[in-house]
């Protein structure tokens, strides 16, 4: 079974705009709202290409209602515990460029915290767990890394995708994969990394601390997946991003499937990426069809040293 754990979910507003009028009154062209957070997101796309999982969190107030609601409409079984505040808004502005505007999270009470412990201590040997998103400021930094410690010792797969200090501390947990993009992995090392081949050493250096996949995304620039055996590279396919938010959770999410399947790993690499882009070049999340044919844009070779 898969579960995916959103610690700090959220209702997405999406906003176009032509162009935006700094310090005055900006009317959109078009808007909509989604349910969102990482291992939500994970979970949507995992069932749109056809496996289910069980989303796990923090809801809480009428945002928390609408998420809930929205994903179970799309499919996805949730066990959610019910928190007192309001789920955060976050607000995904397009115009020439993207921003976006991640709202502040609502407390987390000690025993709502002790309740999803208690939901982990359930999960078995050979289910996948997945630990996506910022950590809200109520909990300890190190939870994720906690959480990981107690599942991979009952042969729980373990996947992580997070920033900051969350993913430093997640890292001495040896995680069975984890998914930095580009800015996140600079963050991490302390220094700028412009290319796929200036991550490959950092890459390295992390799979030697013990984990078993690290999946590097560079948006429209390709891709990494180092693990003890190789270090792949992937091409990214060409395309008219329609909207990135939720592209690296397409990604996470065509991984585990495509894993779940049997696929090879350069396959289910392809598949990933393929999966990303699908969702990048979409209104919403990807489609399996839409993936199934951005596959053949996908190139993966060895990377070599020298
Ligand atoms: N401009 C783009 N062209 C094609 N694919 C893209 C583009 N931007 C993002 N993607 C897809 O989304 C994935 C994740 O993007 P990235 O921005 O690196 O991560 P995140 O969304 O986690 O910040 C990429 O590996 C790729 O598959
Ligand atoms: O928990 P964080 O880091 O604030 O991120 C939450 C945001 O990330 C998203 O899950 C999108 O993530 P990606 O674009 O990295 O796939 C949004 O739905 C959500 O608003």
């Amino acid at each position: 079974m898969i579960y995916t754990v959103t610690l700090n979910p959220a209702m997405d507003y999406f906003v176009a705009l032509d162009s935006i009028n700094k310090g005055g009154v900006n009317r959109a062209a078009h808007d909509y709202k989604a349910p969102g957070g990482k291992g939500i997101n994970v979970s949507r796309v995992l069932k749109r290409i056809g496996h289910p999982s069980t989303a796990l969190g923090f809801i809480g107030g009428f945002t928390g209602e609408y998420i809930k609601a929205n994903v179970e409409a799309d499919g996805v079984h949730t066990s959610f515990i019910e928190i007192s505040g309001d789920t955060r808004i976050n607000i995904k502005l397009k115009a020439d460029v993207e921003t976006e505007v991640n709202g502040v999270s609502p407390a987390i009470a000690a025993n709502d915290v002790a309740a999803l412990e208690e939901q982990l201590t359930q999960l078995k040997a050979n289910d996948v767990v997945v630990f996506a998103g910022s950590v809200p400021p109520s909990l300890e930094t190190n939870v994720y890394a906690k959480w990981s410690k107690l599942l991979k010792d009952r042969g729980v797969s373990v996947f992580i995708d997070t920033s900051g200090k969350p993913l430093e501390e997640a890292v001495a947990a040896q995680p069975d994969f984890i998914k930095p993009n580009q800015h996140e992995l600079a963050e991490f090392a302390g220094e700028a990394i412009d290319s796929l081949e200036a991550a490959v050493p950092h890459a390295k250096a992390l799979v030697a601390k013990g984990i078993g996949h690290v999946f590097v995304t560079f948006a429209g620039d390709g891709a990494l997946l180092a693990t003890e055996q190789s270090i792949l590279l992937a091409t990214t396919p060409r395309g008219t991003v329609k909207n990135s938010v939720g592209a690296g959770d397409s990604v996470v999410a065509g991984f585990i499937g495509a894993t779940a399947e049997g696929m090879s790993l350069p396959e289910a690499f392809r598949f990933a990426v393929a999966s990303g882009s699908a969702t990048a070049f979409s209104t919403g999340f990807a489609e399996r069809t839409t993936i199934e044919a951005l596959m053949d844009e996908v190139a993966v070779t060895i990377y070599r040293e020298g």
